[in-house]
Order: C-alpha cells, then sequence, then structure tokens
C-alpha cells in the first residue's frame, strides 16, 4: 500500500524582501503536482493553504528579524497541520512560500519523529542567526532554528528547541554562504557539501554520504528543497537565484536515491517564485522533482 499524500501551501513572503514567492503555492499546483503524483499510484489529499497575513497590511517592527512574530504565528499554525497529517501516517509534501516555512514543518514533524534526518537542498546554508544575517530576512535562518540555534520565539515553536540533532543534518548544493554563517556551521558540526564536492565527488557518492548522514540512526528523513539549488537555467524563477547548481539531471538523480533509500518521510517544496519565472519552469521542475523523489523513474 502506498502513502496517502498530503499537500498543505503557505503562501509565505515575509521571510524575504521580493514580492511574488506567495504564489509559490499556486505555481506548483497549476504544474500539475495532484495528477502527477496520482499517476504514480498514490491518494492525494490537498489540505488547502495555511492563512499567512498580508506583508502591506504589517509593518517591519525589528530590522534583523523582518515579521518576526507573523513568522512565528504561521509556523505554530503550520507545525499543527504537519503534525495532524503524520498523526494519520500521510506523507507530506509542503508547498511555499519562502524557506522561512521549514521551521514550520519540521516542527510538526518532531511532534512524531523523535530523531529526525534532514537533508537541505539548497544554493545556501540558511543558517543565520540575526547576529550574522545580512539582510535580516528569516528564509536565511530556518536550518539554524531548527537544530536550536537563533532567538528563542522561533526555535521554540511547540515549548522547546533542538528539533534535529546537528550530526543528523547535511546541506547539499550551497554556494553562496555568508562569512560568518560559514563559521557558525563549522563550530556546530553541520556537513555541507558544497557544489565544489558534488563537482569533484559526483553527485552519486554525495547522496549515498548525505543519505547515510540524515539517515542512518534516524526514523526518517525530511528533504527540504529550496529550487534555487537546481541552476538558473531550469529554475529562473527564485528569489535569489545562484549561478552553477545542480543540474537538472543530477537533481533527478538526488531524487531517485532518496527514494531508493526507502527513508524520506516528507518533502518541502520552496522559493518557487512565479513572477520571476519563465512560463512556470521553475515550479514544472518542483513537480518534476518530486514525482522522481516518489518513484516516478525508478524501474
Ligand atoms: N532560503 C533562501 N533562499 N535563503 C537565502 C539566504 C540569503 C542570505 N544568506 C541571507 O541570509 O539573507
Ligand atoms: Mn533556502
Ligand atoms: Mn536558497
Amino acid at each position: 500500500m502506498k502513502k496517502t499524500i498530503s499537500v498543505i501551501g503557505v503562501p509565505m513572503d515575509l521571510g524575504q524582501g521580493r514580492r511574488g514567492v506567495d504564489m509559490g503555492p499556486s505555481a506548483i499546483r497549476y504544474a500539475g503536482l495532484k495528477e502527477r503524483i496520482q499517476r504514480l499510484g498514490y491518494t492525494v489529499k490537498d489540505q488547502g493553504n495555511i492563512n499567512v497575513p498580508t506583508a502591506e497590511a504589517h509593518d517591519i517592527d525589528n530590522d534583523s528579524l523582518k515579521y518576526l512574530p507573523e513568522v512565528v504565528q504561521v509556523s505554530q499554525d503550520l507545525s499543527h497541520k504537519v503534525a495532524e497529517v503524520i498523526a494519520k501516517d500521510h506523507f507530506p509534501i509542503i508547498l511555499g512560500g519562502d524557506h522561512s516555512i521549514a521551521i514550520g514543518s519540521i516542527a510538526g514533524l518532531a511532534t512524531h519523529h523523535k530523531n529526525l534526518g534532514v537533508i537541505w537542498f539548497d544554493a545556501h546554508a540558511d543558517f543565520n542567526t540575526s547576529e550574522t544575517s545580512p539582510s535580516g530576512n528569516i528564509h536565511g535562518m530556518p536550518l539554524s532554528c531548527t537544530v536550536g540555534i537563533g532567538h528563542e520565539d522561533l526555535t521554540h515553536i511547540n515549548g522547546y528547541a533542538k528539533k534535529v540533532k546537528n550530526e543528523h543534518v547535511v546541506i547539499v548544493g550551497a554556494r553562496s554562504v555568508d562569512p560568518e554563517e560559514r563559521e557558525l556551521l563549522k563550530q556546530h558540526g553541520i556537513t555541507c557539501f558544497t557544489m565544489h564536492e558534488i563537482d569533484k565527488m559526483g553527485i552519486a557518492k554525495v547522496m549515498e554520504e548525505a543519505i547515510r548522514i540524515a539517515g542512518e540512526g534516524t526514523d526518517g528523513i525530511h528533504l527540504s528543497l529550496d529550487l534555487d539549488s537546481i541552476d538558473p537555467d531550469m529554475c529562473p524563477g527564485v528569489g535569489t537565484p545562484v549561478l552553477g547548481g545542480v543540474t537538472y539531471r543530477e537533481g533527478h538523480l538526488a531524487m531517485e536515491m532518496l527514494y531508493q533509500s526507502g527513508k524520506v518521510v516528507s518533502c518541502d517544496l520552496v522559493e518557487v517564485n512565479p513572477i520571476l519565472d519563465e512560463g512556470n519552469k521553475t515550479a514544472r521542475t518542483a513537480v518534476d522533482l518530486v514525482c522522481s523523489l516518489l518513484g516516478e523513474s525508478v524501474m
């Protein structure tokens, strides 16, 4: 029996500065997400969207943690929704929105998975705190929050910090890390496979290692897939594009290997911004990749 997939939309744009990423859930749905996954033999339940406050209706009170109270509220609501579908043994696919939503998705997963592994597929490390962030944008901070570093309101969703152990977190695809963020990663022992390692070792070896780090001794892997990990030629519709990314085929091989591991319990698809896109190409790539994650191209 294949698991039921629960789709949860989070039209969040408060974690970064560019407008349009709030339309990510619509763009990914429009690219045929539900139909494509159903064709693979899964039952798909769309849970609709989490309510997100409108940027124009709120002021920024703190320039080093922009829209903090609003992001905290959405994280809490999303966490509840994810916990609810996980309790039914569904596989959640959470549609962003900017990457700050991963704070809520991982908090929700952690209610059930006491020892979760996380693969953070991203051009960035998203390991800043308000002290190291050059922008004050919370989408640059969700991974540090998840391991318990950062502002208490963000780290303590559901009343406790450290949803994931440092040794079970791995970043893949990084090529734009801020200097102090790099120091924090080292200090906290987070494994990071940059594009340099992918070029040298090959994506297959990198994924083998990543699956071992996030999968061994854990009760499941959460894939947090930032579409800016993929090269801008296939994913131009993202707020913070960085040249020299993961190719389309490397991305698919990574997803196929994750499927074969049998360890993945959930995923985020984040940072799709249709205003910056070319004919919904980025959302279509997101759907293609998630289909590989769910076994589309493995015989
Ligand atoms: N999820 C993302 N796209 N994050 C980009 C973060 C960019 C930069 N490191 C910052 O902290 O502002
Ligand atoms: Mn990110
Ligand atoms: Mn990114």
